[in-house]
């Protein structure tokens, strides 16, 4: 049986964020995700998911500054030192929430990166994935001795966030077999605009992924809604025996749980 998680920043966002959690237990799901806790008390958190019998799955390292437009430090020089203390506070949650994945955004390419000239260019591209592949070696050895694994995520920079400096899978796959550390979170939205082919690249890569998400394209609303072909692709995951969580990270096009009608199919598979 595939398990399914509701990403709370994405679903029942109609309701207070600690209020999500009661209608993702009562919508039948076992496992929430959510991008960020760091404004809620940990321990509060920790009530309601204990309160609901509800596993926590995964949620992001601090990410910068967000309401500005930050999408993740991993990947941004200079910044290591706040880099670090984000580890260390996302370890904290984590520890109490008994979340055993953590997600690193790479981040936006500072500014000037992309039009440089062409050798400029390189260099900087070197610097900014030295950057990242330290920031995730450093987190890695702060994480795993907790049984936490840490987690990297290629974003298109197509539609949601050009400039996003980890956009590919295929580059996802590079930096983390360089790093040494790490597994992939393959968001099939995201991998659907930037690469495709997103069948075989499961086949071929799963033992690499440590996380998965789902939403259809174009829209990113529930699957079924768009070209994804989400019945066969759950089929074949199970077929392949992926036994890791699959985040329902969707923007439901009306109410949730008007939406919710996919997952009771998918979760027979
Ligand atoms: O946007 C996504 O796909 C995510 O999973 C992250 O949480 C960052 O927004
Ligand atoms: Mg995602």
């Amino acid at each position: 049986m595939l398990k399914f998680a509701a990403n709370l920043s994405f679903l029942f966002a109609e309701h207070p964020f600690l209020d999500r959690f009661a209608r993702a237990a009562a919508a039948g799901f076992r496992g929430v995700e959510y991008m960020f806790p760091y404004a809620h008390a940990k321990e509060e958190i920790a009530e309601r998911l204990r309160a609901h019998g509800l596993e926590q799955v995964l949620f992001n390292l601090p990410a910068g500054d967000w309401e500005a437009g930050e999408r993740g430090l991993g990947c941004l020089p200079g910044r290591e030192a706040e880099f670090r203390q984000g580890v260390e506070l996302a370890l904290e949650y984590a520890l109490t929430l008994g979340c055993r994945r953590l997600n690193c955004l790479a981040g936006l390419a500072p500014a000037g990166a992309v039009e440089a000239a062409e050798v400029e260019a390189a260099e900087v591209e070197a610097e900014l994935r030295a950057t990242f592949i330290a920031n995730l070696r450093w987190a890695h050895a702060k994480l795993a001795p907790h049984g936490i694994e840490l987690l990297a995520e290629p974003i298109n920079s197509r539609v949601d966030m050009p400039g996003f400096w980890l956009d590919r899978p295929a580059k996802g796959l590079e930096v983390l077999a360089e790093a040494g550390v790490g597994r992939l979170q393959y968001d099939l939205y995201h991998a659907q605009i930037m690469e495709g082919d997103l069948t075989r690249f499961l086949e071929r890569h799963l033992a690499a992924i440590g996380h998965l998400q789902i939403a259809d394209n174009p829209g990113r609303h529930e699957p079924g809604s768009g070209e994804i072909h989400y019945p066969y692709l759950f089929r074949r995951l199970a077929e392949l025996g992926y036994d890791g969580w699959i985040g329902c990270e969707y923007k439901p096009a009306a109410s949730t749980e008007a939406g919710l009608g996919w997952l009771a199919a998918a979760r027979d598979i």
